[in-house]
């Protein structure tokens, strides 16, 4: 203890340890309480308090000290009847942090539509793209430059897009990939469903795609959101395409004739009381638009609709009217 007693003074502070985290991580504790959602770049949040110092008597007023030591039983002496105050541990956390992701556009449909393929063909991200289902685990996220058209409103027509794994029939129940990475659509405005116009039965393709969506969060299925018919580059595709577009745009209610008070608001039912309702009964797209991404097609006139889309629900979900 000689190092001790001739070192008798206050600790240094230790420097505040900062873990940085991806952009939409939410901080809860393990039994589930939340401390905080940073959404926002720069976001912080303290988790735990550092300990009290140590601190020096030594150079303390005789009754200062008297009173010190009083107040704690945590002394330490030396010969010389030098003292000091022993620090504290810190607070210890066991913390969840969850990742949801912060973008406007989340790109859905089943495995090998083209979601990842889209990405990469509209932003700079260079996500994994291949011929086999799942080859995304992990959301992927790019950024949509704003329509120069617009002049100095160009950046209201910017957007982040991400492009989650593909979906199966089945996956609320854990089938594929699961539902674990579907909390990633929560914070988006608008959804892209990406369907393989080239595959067997795309309309079920499709229907399959919204049913899980619904399954996991029902909400998912009023929001606005267009259909995007991918592969047109196969001539199958591209024969489809009329009758495609037309059966797919009719899937849902029509919102522009409706009458003002919508009868089938529940936002004020009481969860477990909601009526389940069938896909017809959730709104129509916004549009559906026939494009190849991988061959460059009709990129522009989606791109169009993205934006169209983007602008009519900035102000929130719900504010959009439908076309079509
Ligand atoms: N012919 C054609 N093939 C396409 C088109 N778009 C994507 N593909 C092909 O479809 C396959 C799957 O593409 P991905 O972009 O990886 O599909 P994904 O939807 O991201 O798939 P998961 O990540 O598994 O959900 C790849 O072989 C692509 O080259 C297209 O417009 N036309
Ligand atoms: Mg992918």
């Amino acid at each position: 203890m000689g190092v001790l007693s001739s070192q008798l003074r206050n600790g240094f502070a230790s420097p505040t340890l900062r873990i940085p985290v991806p952009l939409g991580t939410v901080v809860k504790l393990k039994r589930g309480k939340l401390l905080a959602d940073l959404a926002r770049h720069g976001d912080e949040v303290v988790v735990a308090r550092g300990g009290q110092g140590g601190i020096s008597l030594l150079e303390m007023q005789e009754h200062q000290k008297k009173k010190m030591m009083s107040l704690t039983t945590n002394i330490m002496r030396d010969d010389s009847d030098k003292a000091l105050v022993f620090g504290q541990a810190g607070e210890e956390v066991s913390l969840q942090l969850i990742l949801r992701v912060v973008a406007d556009v989340g790109l859905v449909g089943l495995p090998n539509a083209g979601k990842s393929t889209l990405l990469a063909a509209i932003t700079m991200a260079k996500p994994d793209i291949a011929d086999y289902p799942f080859t995304t685990l992990m959301p992927n996220l790019g950024r949509l430059n704003g329509d120069p058209s617009l002049g100095p409103g160009q950046f209201s027509s910017e957007a982040t897009l991400a492009d989650l794994p593909g979906l199966i029939e089945g996956a609320h129940l854990g089938k594929g990939l699961g539902r674990n990475f579907l909390r990633h659509l929560r914070r988006t405005r608008l959804l892209v469903h990406v369907v393989d116009a080239a595959a067997e039965d795309p309309v079920r393709d499709y229907r399959t795609v919204k049913d899980e969506l619904r399954m996991y969060n029902p909400d998912y299925l009023e929001r606005p959101y267009i259909v995007v018919l991918n592969k047109i580059d196969v001539p199958k595709a591209m024969e489809r395409l009329p009758n495609l577009t037309e059966e797919i745009s009719r899937i849902g209610i029509d919102k522009t004739s409706l009458p003002l008070v919508i009868d089938g608001d529940q936002t004020d039912v009481p969860e477990g009381e909601k009526k389940v309702k069938e896909i017809e009964e959730y709104p129509r797209p916004f549009a559906v638009v026939g494009v190849s991404v991988l061959k460059g097609i009709r990129i522009n006139e989606m791109l169009k609709e993205i934006r169209a889309a983007l602008l009519s629900c900035r102000d929130g979900i719900g504010s959009h009217e439908l076309s079509g």
